[in-house]
């Protein structure tokens, strides 16, 4: 980091601010980890196990070529999209993740800010610090917060409440989490001892005594969450509200398939940011064939492992309407609150301007299979 007086941009004399030395994902993952308790740190970052997904989600992108095509006229990409009666400026959405407060101030609120300033859906996470109500609030008049991910709870009814007040407060999807019957192992979290901060809560839960993490997250979970959750339920979920239902956690074509004959509304390819089965495959390298059984039926929506530009396109080129990050956006919030999100939102979005300029697309329902380079096709050439 440069001394202070020297934090002035040479061309426009402009005083620099600590979110301008921040120039990709990378630089804000680093920032986190300095800035971060231990605690926090390693439970945002870690994966499960040995954590072979999580290398995995990132590196499987690294594999995948893009074609560069030229003279084509690009002066005008656009990066928006129209994904279940949204129009966004973005096809990057913001990924459920808990307990935010860890990582800033006002949490949950300082992140809803920031989608709304950008022109995404934040997707609130039941297990979230702020309740679904001060994010609504937090979010502006009029206008929805976004969309809500929903555990189920042993107690039905406790689930139950939680969507009438979700539809109450104006979010406008429920995104079921069906990865998650029990939490997956996370060895950081075991060895650290991990526990919510002094004064912090699962402020959706006040009232109830599942709003503290006493004994570990593990244990949290296997105890509340309901571990018998089956495509039947889906059905259920269906009988008690109108909201559309996405999925989030589809990693098999058979689920996919299971998916759209239980009428969900958008489909989630995720592996839970590679925090549940380890050694499961890398999201993206089964979009594809997720892609090619949904048929376009209903959206595909990818997460895990998007950390630049290409990897949003290379998602969009396989199969997905749109993208999901989770960790840049806890890097970001760590780093600069509701600046330190939007930030890293415009770099994503940036570089997938660019790259879009680069593979010669206009928009974002340009961008199909054509723009991999995988094989040595004479079709391609
Ligand atoms: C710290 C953390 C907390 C998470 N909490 C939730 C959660 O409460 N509910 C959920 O459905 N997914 C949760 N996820 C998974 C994310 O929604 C998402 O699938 C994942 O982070 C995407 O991968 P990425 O972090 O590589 O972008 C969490 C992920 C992380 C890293
Ligand atoms: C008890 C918090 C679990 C949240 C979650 O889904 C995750 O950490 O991956």
């Amino acid at each position: 980091m440069l001394p202070a007086k020297e934090l002035v941009d040479n061309f426009s004399n402009k005083k620099l601010t600590k979110l301008d030395y921040h120039i990709n994902v990378e630089d804000f993952q680093k920032e986190a980890k300095n800035i971060l308790p231990k605690m926090a740190y390693d439970y945002y970052a870690s994966g499960s196990n040995d954590q072979i997904t999580l290398k995995e989600n990132e590196s499987y992108f690294d594999r995948i070529k893009l074609t560069p095509r030229s003279l084509v006229d690009v002066s005008r990409v656009s990066t928006k999209i129209n994904i279940l009666g949204h129009q966004l400026n973005t096809p990057i959405l913001v990924a459920p993740w808990a307990m935010q407060k860890m990582a800033s101030k006002e949490g949950e609120c300082d992140t809803v800010r920031a989608c709304k300033s950008v022109g995404t859906i934040m997707t609130l996470s039941s297990l979230a610090t702020c309740s679904v109500e001060e994010v609504a609030e937090a979010s502006g008049n009029g206008c929805s917060p976004g969309w809500f991910q929903l555990y189920v709870f042993k107690d039905r009814k406790i689930s139950e409440n939680l969507v009438r007040r979700v539809e109450k407060a104006g979010y406008t999807a429920l995104v079921l989490t069906v990865d998650t019957p029990f939490l997956g192992k996370r060895l950081a979290d075991f060895r650290n001892g991990f526990k919510l901060p002094e004064g912090l809560a699962l402020k959706n839960f006040i009232d109830l005594p599942l709003s503290g993490i006493d004994g570990g997250l593990n244990k949290y979970m296997a105890t509340m969450i309901d571990s018998s959750l089956t495509w039947k339920d889906i059905d259920w979920l269906r009988s008690i509200t109108k909201l559309p239902i996405l999925v989030k956690g589809v990693m098999c074509p058979r689920d996919a398939e299971l998916a759209c004959t239980h009428k969900v509304d958008g489909i989630i390819v995720s592996n839970h940011g590679a925090r549940q089965l380890d050694t499961s495959p890398s999201t993206i390298e089964v979009l594809p064939y997720i892609a090619q059984v949904v048929k376009g039926r209903v959206p595909v929506i990818l997460d895990g492992g998007i950390r630049r530009g290409t990897d949003v396109i290379k998602a969009l080129a396989l199969g997905a309407n749109a993208v999901m990050i989770g960790r840049p956006t806890i890097w970001g919030l760590s780093v600069g609150g509701t600046e330190g999100v939007i930030k890293v939102l415009n770099i994503l979005n940036d570089e997938l301007k660019l790259a879009m300029a680069f593979i010669g697309t206009n928009s974002i329902h340009d961008i199909n299979s054509n723009v991999i380079w995988s094989k040595p096709q004479t079709s391609k050439l």
